[in-house]
């Protein structure tokens, strides 16, 4: 099979994007993981597939594949990708569109200015949403993590999230501590590790170990999560800045029950085609 894609960023996240619109792309765990791989494959952290919606009213389907082959719920640096995408390979010339995702609908924008804004929905707080093993649905609780007591903050934003706060995240545990949170077993889904350094009020630096691809250069749901959380906890003030290794976002939200609003670049580095197995 011959694949033509598009590699693409939002902010050094980087991305396989194919367009399954016109055709049908038979994708299995093992292709993406060969896709996905950078010495073997193309290289990315995550594959995007662009299809024809499902459902009434709403634009087109958008599906999201970890690198290690499992397909999951929601991508926030993805969709800013994806909305630069479809109107670079002139699939529609609306601005605002109706996405479907496997958690839901979210809008993204593209605006005069390049950057995309997207409404990337309500966030989940309740444990059984996200899913998180707890009896308690207190703000922030304890993860025993190898023997050591974290403070965490469990948000799904379609996908699920624990973001704790650290005082320097450069000296943060994120690739060993990131890895054993990952696979924490009162994450049944697994979940996303976010370690967050709160500059003030309106400023944080994180960093994201992702579930199915270890730590990105930067993280677009973790990033909503680390502000939902920030702000729950008393920490932040809407709006916030979230500086990552990859460069800045900017995230809106004005509490429970509204959706996060998330500000940022979508690059696109090339196209190419890839001969599979
Ligand atoms: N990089 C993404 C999130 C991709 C999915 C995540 N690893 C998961 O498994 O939930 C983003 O920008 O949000």
């Amino acid at each position: 099979m011959r694949l033509r894609f598009t590699k693409m960023h939002g902010l050094g996240n980087d991305f396989v994007v194919i367009d399954a619109t016109r055709e049908t792309v038979d994708l299995t765990p093992e292709r993406v993981r060969v896709i996905a791989d950078r010495h073997f494959g193309v290289g990315c952290d995550q594959l995007l597939v662009v299809e024809q919606p499902t459902q009434p009213d709403v634009d087109f389907r958008y599906r999201i594949f970890n690198a290690d082959g499992g397909e999951v719920e929601q991508c926030g640096n993805g969709a800013r990708c994806f909305v630069r995408f479809v109107h670079e390979k002139a699939l529609t010339d609306k601005d605002e569109i109706r996405v479907e995702t496997r958690s839901g609908l979210i809008a993204p924008r593209l605006r005069p200015d390049g950057l995309v804004t997207v409404d990337m929905g309500v966030p989940r707080l309740q444990p059984a949403q996200i899913p998180f093993v707890s009896d308690s649905d207190a703000v922030v609780q304890p993860l025993d993590v190898a023997g050591e007591t974290v403070a965490i903050t469990a948000v799904s934003m379609g996908n699920p999230h624990a973001v704790q706060v650290v005082a320097d995240v450069e000296m943060a545990p994120v690739q060993a501590q990131g890895a054993l949170i990952e696979k924490h077993a009162r994450f049944p889904a697994r979940v996303n590790a976010g370690f967050m350094q709160v500059v003030d009020e309106g400023h944080v630096r994180l960093r994201v170990f992702e579930r199915g691809a270890g730590e990105t250069l930067a993280c677009g749901t973790g990033a909503c999560a680390a502000v939902v959380a920030g702000i729950l906890r008393g920490l932040l003030v809407s709006p916030v800045r979230v500086e990552t290794r990859g460069g800045e976002l900017e995230i809106a939200w004005s509490g429970p029950e509204t959706p996060v609003l998330m500000t940022g670049p979508a690059v696109t580095v090339f196209e190419g085609e890839m001969e599979l197995a």
